[in-house]
């Protein structure tokens, strides 16, 4: 698919005032000025009374099975979403559900033709449902969950992405109170107007936030900017009103229906270490449109390292690899002029995240300065 045939603007032209301007859904004539014009009431049976529901199916460890109800690795995705949902209690009176299987597979191999579907799937559902729940695996979930949120104005209609810990076949398995909770956070009226939602082991969270923090543990998912709300013995129990990510970039892609695969830009991300030379740097250099680096602490990287880094004329994020923090402006490396050229400091975002960001902004042909915008929202820049 050549890339000419896709194009990519943005929604919000200015960072600083990027956040989302949600449209009221009330009537713009008075009450008084209504004229009410008598209509033939549809029998009780065929009102539509139930929110409706769109499950969109990607695979995952929530769709798998090991090889014994003690085994919690090596497992095989192959459950359908009519497997999942003959496993959770019955939800018939909570909404009405339609799915589709995008895919089934580990989010490892989830690649930009899955996430093109993804994106196609959502956007198709957003005008017909009032909520869509997304299966996927943990492993890429904070990826999909922080495109979708910098791609799709979702206006009220929650997004709620679940995934699960332990295999369906596992003792104590959690991915069917997973699923049953997110479809029931989806189909509540308190999720409307929060975006991209991501639930599981009872905490809901902001998809654009959230982290995957421990590689085995059931409380695999960790947000320092702290958790939404919390499911409890069939109560949704939200903290705050409806809240949308502040500072959150909103590109638009304009992707003709026939078109399901889209190539990105390039951006690899180079790991920081002790010892580590501009060896990798200069041979990736040529290679990529972007490079993001994983840096330790927030923003240090050895003296030479940042002297070439200054020089390479394609954008460098700084981000970090410690799990929480932010890399801030104050640390980027600069000329003797104090100008840091091509460096981009990734604010809050961590390296998988800042290369999603950073292709998006390569995508729209942004200038190094609209970039360093657009990263400002998260505090870097
Ligand atoms: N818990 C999980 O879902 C991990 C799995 N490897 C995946 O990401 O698909």
């Amino acid at each position: 698919m050549p890339n000419n045939a896709v194009e990519i603007t943005t929604i919000c032209s200015d960072v600083e005032n990027s956040q989302f301007k949600l449209e009221s859904m009330a009537p713009e004539e008075s009450v008084e000025s209504k004229s009410i014009t008598p209509v033939a009431v549809p029998p009780l049976s065929q009102r539509r009374s139930l929110p409706r529901i769109k499950i969109l199916g990607t695979g995952g460890t929530i769709a798998s099975k090991a090889a014994s109800s003690s085994a919690t690795a090596d497992y095989k995705v192959d459950l359908t979403i009519q497997d999942m949902l003959e496993a959770i209690p019955d939800i018939s009176r909570i909404c009405e559900v339609e799915y589709e299987q995008l895919c089934n597979v580990d989010s490892k191999n989830i690649d930009e033709e899955i996430l093109m579907k993804i994106y196609n799937g959502i956007s198709e559902s957003l005008q017909k449902f009032d909520g869509i729940v997304i299966t996927h695996g943990t492993d890429s979930l904070a990826e999909t969950a922080f495109f979708i949120e910098s791609t799709i104005d979702a206006g009220e209609v929650p997004i709620v992405c679940v995934g699960s810990m332990r295999p369906s076949s596992s003792v104590s398995a959690d991915g069917p109170m997973n699923l049953y909770q997110a479809i029931c956070i989806a189909a509540d009226p308190k999720s409307r107007n929060r975006s991209v939602l991501v639930s599981l082991n009872d905490q809901i969270s902001a998809g654009y936030y959230i982290t995957k923090t421990n590689a085995n543990s059931l409380d695999s998912f960790n947000v320092r900017q702290g958790y939404l709300g919390n499911f409890v013995n069939n109560e949704i129990h939200y903290y705050y009103p409806p809240v949308k990510p502040q500072g959150c970039h909103k590109f638009k892609l304009n992707i003709p229906k026939s078109v399901n695969s889209f190539e990105f830009p390039d951006v690899c991300i180079i790991y920081g270490h002790q010892g580590i030379t501009s060896k990798l740097l200069n041979m990736v250099k040529d290679q990529y449109a972007g490079i993001v680096i994983a840096t330790m602490g927030a923003g240090s990287m050895p003296d030479k390292v940042n002297e070439d880094c200054l020089k390479v004329d394609i954008p460098i994020v700084y981000s970090k690899r410690s799990m929480d923090g932010m890399i801030p402006r104050a640390n980027l490396p600069k000329d003797a002029n104090g100008d840091s050229h091509n460096c981009i400091a990734s604010g809050y975002l961590n390296p998988e995240k800042s290369r999603i960001l950073l292709q998006l902004c390569l995508a729209c042909n942004y200038s190094i300065d609209e970039m360093k915008h657009v990263f400002r929202g998260v505090y870097g820049g």
